[in-house]
């Protein structure tokens, strides 16, 4: 696990990182989304020690990265996939780590094969594309075994099949129980590989709660179906129409788009109207549109509210709670 307590980084005037407490938990994708320059890569960057926290804490099943003895074999890491020197090759740029930590050498080969480099891995690492950069940094992560993996944009430059390829470790490594905790701009990819979301803005926790209810959150209960009879679908028509806070669009295709009703809700008063439905479903957000939105509301809130900490430092905070902090 991943603890984060009040954690905070000044850069001069800059807050980079403002007040953020989470627990990042094992057993789980845990994804961590933001606008650029948010503060993602320099949370990360104080977990893994690279930057002194201004204020607070962050801890690696307890411990600050710097008491950790064998630091590779508690936390692996992927922040920068190109910062290796060029002329080595990736095979002798692991080697370096694992004698570094005490992890035998033939765990080097063995990474290698997992991430499919082992063809390239007497090759320069500076001939390496951006796809296999990445592939090295996730062997470099994997090297030490660890129980907690901590990946900055790790799908950068891979081909659909890394891309694919990627979904399947992380969610294969939280499967075994470990801490998985990756950042990432491509929200699609974020919604088929994260169990859970960490979502900052401008350095403050804006959300901490799993996928399913982010994504909840966001939309309003809204459900879809094919009604075939056009005689049925206007008597159902009638019906929704004359409740309250629900709105009907149809098209031409005998499709109902029921905004304030769920799949089920839509399902029982068809059942009970008699009408006979297809293709009966709920309508959710994407997690690029209910990102999307919550961001934006929280650039309002930074720039239009006062500076009172209303929001950050709350685990389990959710995107309903933001929004009711929202001017
Ligand atoms: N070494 C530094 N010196 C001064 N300011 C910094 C430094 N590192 C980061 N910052 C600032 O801190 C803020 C957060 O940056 P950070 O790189 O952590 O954001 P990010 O969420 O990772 O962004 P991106 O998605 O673009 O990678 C930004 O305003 C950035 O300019």
């Amino acid at each position: 696990m991943i603890t984060l307590r009040g954690l905070t980084k000044r850069y001069g005037e800059t807050v980079a990182v403002d007040g953020l407490t989470c627990d990042i938990k094992a057993g789980r994708v845990t994804g961590f989304l933001g606008p650029n320059g948010a503060g993602k890569s320099t949370t990360m960057r104080m977990i893994l020690g690279l930057d002194h926290p201004t204020r607070g804490r962050a801890l690696i099943a307890g411990l600050p990265y710097a008491s950790l003895r064998r630091p590779l074999c508690a936390v692996g890491a992927m922040l920068d996939a190109r910062a290796v020197h060029p002329a080595r090759s990736g095979r002798t740029h692991l080697f370096a780590q694992a004698r570094a930590n005490g992890i035998p050498v033939r765990r080097v080969d063995e990474v290698l094969e997992v991430v499919g480099l082992a063809k390239a891995a007497r090759r320069p690492a500076g001939t390496y594309s951006l796809g296999m950069s990445g592939r090295l940094g996730v062997a470099g992560a994997l090297l030490g075994d660890p129980p907690v993996l901590v990946l900055d944009e790790p799908v950068n430059g891979l081909d659909p099949d890394g891309v694919r390829w990627i979904r399947r470790l992380v969610r294969d490594q939280a499967a075994e129980g470990r801490t998985v905790f990756l950042s990432s701009h491509l929200m699609s990819e974020m919604q088929l590989t994260a169990d859970h979301l960490v979502v900052i803005g401008r350095g403050r926790l804006l959300s901490d709660t799993s996928m399913a209810e982010f994504l909840a959150a966001a939309s309003p209960a809204s459900a879809r179906a094919v009604v075939p009879d056009p005689g049925e679908r206007a008597t159902l028509v009638r019906r929704l129409m004359a409740a309250d806070g629900v709105s009907v669009g149809t098209a031409e295709s005998g499709e109902l788009t029921v905004e304030g009703r769920t799949a089920a809700e839509l399902g029982d008063l068809a059942h009970h109207c008699r009408v006979r439905l297809h293709q009966l479903g709920d309508v959710r957000v994407s997690l690029e549109e209910a990102y999307m939105d919550l961001t934006a509301r929280s650039v309002e809130y930074a720039t239009g509210g006062s500076d009172s900490d209303s929001t950050t430092g709350t685990p389990g905070a959710t995107v309903a709670q933001h929004q009711g902090e929202t001017p």
